[in-house]
C-alpha cells in the first residue's frame, strides 16, 4: 500500500495540477443550508473525478465501490485497503469539490477508538477533508468523539446498506410510525454529535421532510424526495452504466449503450482491417 500524505490537496505532489479556484471547504458545506441545493455524486477515479469536480460540491469515495468497481455482491466486504487507494485517486483528480470518503463496513462499529484509527488512516493516506459513515444514535458517540479530534463526519440514515441483512433488504424506510420515528431519533442523535451533514436513503417523502425541518446540517438525499438540501447519486446508475439500480436513481445518459456501439464498431474495423487506417499507421522517414 503506497501512502500519499497530502496536506494542501491544491499544490501538493500528488495533485500537479494548478489549482484556478479554492477547493470548497467542511464549514463552506455546513453553511450551505437552506441555500442553493448541494450537488454530489461517487467518485472512484481519477478520470471520473476530473470530469465531475466542476459542477459537485461534494465527491463521494462510496464504498457502493464494491458493487460497481469489484463486482462483490454487497458493500459487506469492502475493505480500508481500497478506499484509500480510491479515495487517493479522487483527491488527486478534484480541486473544487469537498471529497468524503464512506469508512467501510467493521472498521468503526467496534468503538470511538477503533473509529478513530481508521478515519486518521482514511484521511492521511488520501488527503481527503470528511469521512462517512452509516449509523444512527448507536454511532454518535463515535461522531462526536471523530470531530472533537479534527475529523469531519457525514451520517448516513434510513436505509444504511451496511445494514442489509439486519434491514432485510434495499426497500424504502419510515412507513411504520415506529421507523419514521427510530430515523427522526437517528437524525438528531448524529446532528447533535457534530455531524456536518447527513445523507438520508430511501425515506418516504414526509420522513425526508422531517428530518430536513429537525436538523440544522444540511441533509443530503438518495431516493429521499426534493425536499432535502441536496442530492447525492451513484455516477455510474445515472450515466447508465450500472445494470441493476434503484427506483430513485434518473438515467441522465445510457453510456452502458454508447460504449457497445463503440466497441462492436471496432471489432467489427478490426475484422475487416480497416482499423488501423493511415492515420494510426507509421511510416519510415524519407
Ligand atoms: N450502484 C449502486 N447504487 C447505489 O445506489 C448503491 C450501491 N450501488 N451499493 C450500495 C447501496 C445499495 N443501494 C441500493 C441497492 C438496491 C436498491 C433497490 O433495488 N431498491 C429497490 C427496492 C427493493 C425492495 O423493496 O426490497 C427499488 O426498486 O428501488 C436500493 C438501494 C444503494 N447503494
Ligand atoms: C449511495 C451513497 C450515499 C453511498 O453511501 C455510496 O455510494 O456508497
Ligand atoms: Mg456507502
Amino acid at each position: 500500500m503506497s501512502t500519499t500524505f497530502t496536506i494542501d490537496t491544491s499544490t501538493s505532489r500528488a495533485n500537479p495540477t494548478p489549482a484556478p479556484m479554492k477547493r470548497l471547504t467542511v464549514p463552506a458545506i455546513q453553511r450551505r443550508k437552506g441555500q442553493e441545493p448541494l450537488v454530489m455524486l461517487t467518485a472512484y477515479t481519477v478520470r471520473m473525478a476530473q470530469l465531475l469536480d466542476p459542477h459537485c460540491d461534494l465527491l463521494l469515495v462510496g464504498d457502493s465501490l464494491g458493487q460497481v468497481i469489484y463486482g462483490l455482491p454487497s458493500t459487506l466486504a469492502v475493505t480500508l485497503d481500497m478506499m484509500c487507494a480510491h479515495g487517493a485517486a479522487v483527491v488527486r483528480g478534484s480541486y473544487h469539490a469537498v471529497v468524503v470518503i464512506d469508512m467501510p463496513f467493521g472498521t468503526y462499529e467496534p468503538s470511538p477508538e477503533q473509529a478513530f484509527v481508521s478515519a486518521a488512516r482514511i484521511m492521511a493516506e488520501t488527503g481527503a477533508a470528511a469521512v462517512k459513515m452509516e449509523g444512527g444514535e448507536a454511532m454518535a458517540p463515535t461522531v462526536a468523539f471523530l470531530t472533537a479530534r479534527g475529523i469531519p463526519v457525514m451520517g448516513h440514515i434510513g436505509l444504511t446498506p451496511q445494514a442489509v441483512n439486519a434491514l432485510g433488504g434495499y426497500g424504502a424506510r419510515g412507513r411504520s410510525n415506529a421507523e419514521h420515528a427510530k430515523i427522526i431519533g437517528d437524525a438528531r442523535a448524529i446532528a447533535d454529535a457534530g455531524a456536518f451533514a447527513i445523507v438520508a436513503e430511501g425515506v418516504i417523502e414526509p420522513l425526508a421532510k422531517a428530518i430536513v425541518a429537525e436538523v440544522s446540517c444540511p441533509v443530503i438525499g438518495i431516493g429521499a424526495s426534493a425536499d432535502c438540501d441536496g442530492q447525492v447519486l451513484v455516477t455510474e446508475d445515472m450515466l447508465g452504466m450500472f445494470e441493476r439500480t434503484a427506483r430513485f436513481v434518473k438515467k441522465f445518459d445510457d453510456l452502458a449503450g454508447r460504449i457497445s456501439a463503440a466497441v462492436e464498431t471496432y471489432a467489427a474495423d478490426v475484422r475487416s482491417r480497416t482499423f488501423p487506417g493511415p492515420e494510426q499507421t507509421y511510416q519510415p522517414k524519407d
